[in-house]
């Protein structure tokens, strides 16, 4: 589904290497965790994907549609919920999510129906009339969420989504991943959170300094590691 081959990008005229020759293979139905330290690279890896940034060499493809030759035809298979919701604050919510299902071309019935249950879900339908604007850095990320989710993308991609979502909303962003995935969708998302990543990924990579350090299963890190270790020892010991 998801395919990068040897993407490098790096900053400041190449004096700092934010991602340093990686490549990754994310198959459909997969729920990938992407875990890293502050400064790993897991933001720009991830703006390299949805066509934010561009990698200064390698390739990255979406159901063999390559991200840079054909950016319309990959964006439109992907949602993207970036690490921090800045959105059109003059809008009312409510305008916001239908200027997106717009873009993605959602019908009527459908755009009504997945507003409401995902609004629900995450307690903020009372607010759809309010600018976002006035929303809590919480709400304005659960915009997001659901602007994303209307659009029933075949790659769901989220940037440490559970920072600033209380409890409840992370349990049911969680999931919903799960569900996802079981509808033969895709998800990858970066996180500090190793517990989230230990209970929901089906395969998790570690990031360090740019570098891919190890890919597997949560059995096959652990076996990596010779014991039976937590995540987080794993982390840890990966990424000293
Ligand atoms: N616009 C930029 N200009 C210069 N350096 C940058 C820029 N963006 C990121 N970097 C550097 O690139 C490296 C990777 O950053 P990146 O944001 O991808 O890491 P991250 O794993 O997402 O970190 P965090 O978990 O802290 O968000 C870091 O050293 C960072 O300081």
């Amino acid at each position: 589904m998801l395919k990068i081959e040897n993407i490098s990008k790096s900053y400041g005229k190449g004096s700092v290497k934010a991602v340093d020759n990686i490549d990754l293979e994310i198959k459909s139905g997969e729920i990938f965790g992407f875990l890293g330290p502050n400064g790993a690279g897991k933001t720009t890896t991830i703006k390299m994907i949805v066509g934010l940034l561009k990698p200064d060499g390698g390739k990255i493809s979406i159901d063999g549609v390559d991200v840079w030759d054909s950016p319309l035809e990959a964006k439109s298979k992907i949602s993207y919920v970036p690490d921090n919701p800045e959105i059109y604050d003059k809008l009312k919510g409510i305008e916001y999510l239908n200027f997106i299902a717009d873009m993605y071309e959602i019908p009527k019935e459908e755009r009504i129906k997945d507003i409401e249950y995902y609004t629900k879900l995450f307690n903020i339908e009372h607010a759809l009339g309010d600018i976002i604007g006035s929303y809590s850095h919480g709400m304005k990320q659960k915009i997001v969420l659901t602007s994303a989710l209307i659009t029933n993308p075949d790659l769901f991609i989220l940037d440490e989504p559970m920072v600033g979502l209380d409890p409840k909303s992370a349990f049911n962003l969680k999931e919903i991943m799960r569900k996802m995935c079981n509808d033969g969708k895709t998800v990858f998302f970066s996180t500090h959170v190793l517990e989230v990543a230990e209970k929901i990924c089906d395969r998790i990579a570690i990031i360090n300094k740019g570098k891919i350090i190890t890919v597997g299963t949560m059995e096959e890190l652990r076996e990596h590691a010779k014991e039976k270790e937590s995540l987080e020892n794993i982390f840890l010991e990966l990424t000293e």
